[in-house]
């Protein structure tokens, strides 16, 4: 069972999640403790298994973490005021707006509420903002695009001059902060989506692909060019018979016997991105410095 074809996000966070437990005590030494606000509305199923593994890791961390469950008719009103309470609060460092928001809220204007220095999820206009222009230092980038580039680092370096990626899928929160991060390392980027044609001759040429399409199993094994590192961001819930089982974006065997290197679902992104999120978490209450 150790197949290095197979890139381990799991293993990966865990390293990171061990980096910062232990920044985490240094900082209590400046008796900095790092705060987490996770702010749901409704009870959607699957938010709230995430919002309990966020608050549970937060608290492994050493973090103080806070969960904030609103009931699924509150107003735009009442959630813009929990937002505004927490961009106050002295103990918070990071806020987190746990996505979709039900119909009826405008999650835009409730995203662009949380004062950047807390924005742990990288979506304010701010944090987009700089990350587009490349400026470094005290930008939040977004964790699941974050925790793909280290996974991408950690195989092909820090350094893609000459490769080719291709980002399939355009939103605020994956496909376009991905596609930054690939630009910023030197590789040469194409970011495909819904309207793209021909995208299989398109894969074909990658030798990253990037799969955050929400569609189960939409990249083919055939699309894959031979040696490509393969990351997949979909996790998709399905019925395999009797079963329910999770799968990616990619149809995981035929893509496996044609890449150099994948990542697994579940196992691969996920976890990268709750580690990613207590490390921008820690670093924001760093940098706020209270
Ligand atoms: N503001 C906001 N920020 C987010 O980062 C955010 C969000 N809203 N809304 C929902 C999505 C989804 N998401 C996941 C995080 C970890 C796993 C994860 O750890 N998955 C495990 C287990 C999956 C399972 O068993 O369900 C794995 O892939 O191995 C999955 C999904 C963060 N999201």
């Amino acid at each position: 069972m150790n197949d290095d074809k197979i890139i381990s996000g799991k293993l990966a966070a865990s390293v990171l999640i061990e980096d910062v437990k232990r920044e985490t005590a240094a900082l209590a030494a400046r008796g900095i403790k790092p705060g987490l606000a996770v702010v749901m509305v409704g009870d959607d199923p699957a938010s709230t298994v995430y919002v309990t593994s966020k608050g549970r890791m937060a608290d492994d961390c050493g973090f103080l973490s806070r969960t904030y469950a609103l009931d699924a008719k509150s107003n735009q009103a009442e959630v813009i005021e929990l937002v505004k309470t927490l961009n106050d609060d002295d103990e918070i460092h990071g806020i987190l707006i746990q996505l979709p928001l039900p119909a009826g809220l405008d999650a835009e204007r409730v995203i662009q509420t949380v004062t950047p220095s807390k924005d742990v999820d990288g979506f304010s206009e701010i944090n987009a903002g700089r990350l587009a222009i490349g400026s470094t230092g005290s930008t939040i980038v977004p964790c699941t695009p974050a925790g793909c580039a280290l996974l991408i680092q950690q195989r092909l370096g820090a350094d893609l001059s000459g490769k080719r990626a291709i980002v399939i899928g355009r939103s605020n929160i994956v496909g376009k902060p991905m596609a930054q991060l690939l630009l910023a390392a030197n590789a040469t980027v194409t970011i495909a989506h819904s309207r793209t044609a021909d995208l299989p001759s398109l894969v074909r040429d990658a030798d990253i692909v990037v799969a955050a399409v929400g569609r189960p199993e939409f990249v083919k094994g055939d699309w894959i060019k031979p040696g490509a590192l393969i990351i997949d961001v979909g996790i998709n819930r399905v019925s395999r018979g009797e079963k329910k089982a999770l799968v990616g974006d990619v149809a995981y065997d035929e893509c496996y016997a044609k890449a150099s290197a994948i990542t697994p679902v579940p196992g691969g992104v996920g976890p990268m991105t709750i580690a990613m999120l207590m490390k921008n978490t820690l670093e924001a209450a760093r940098r706020i410095g209270r």
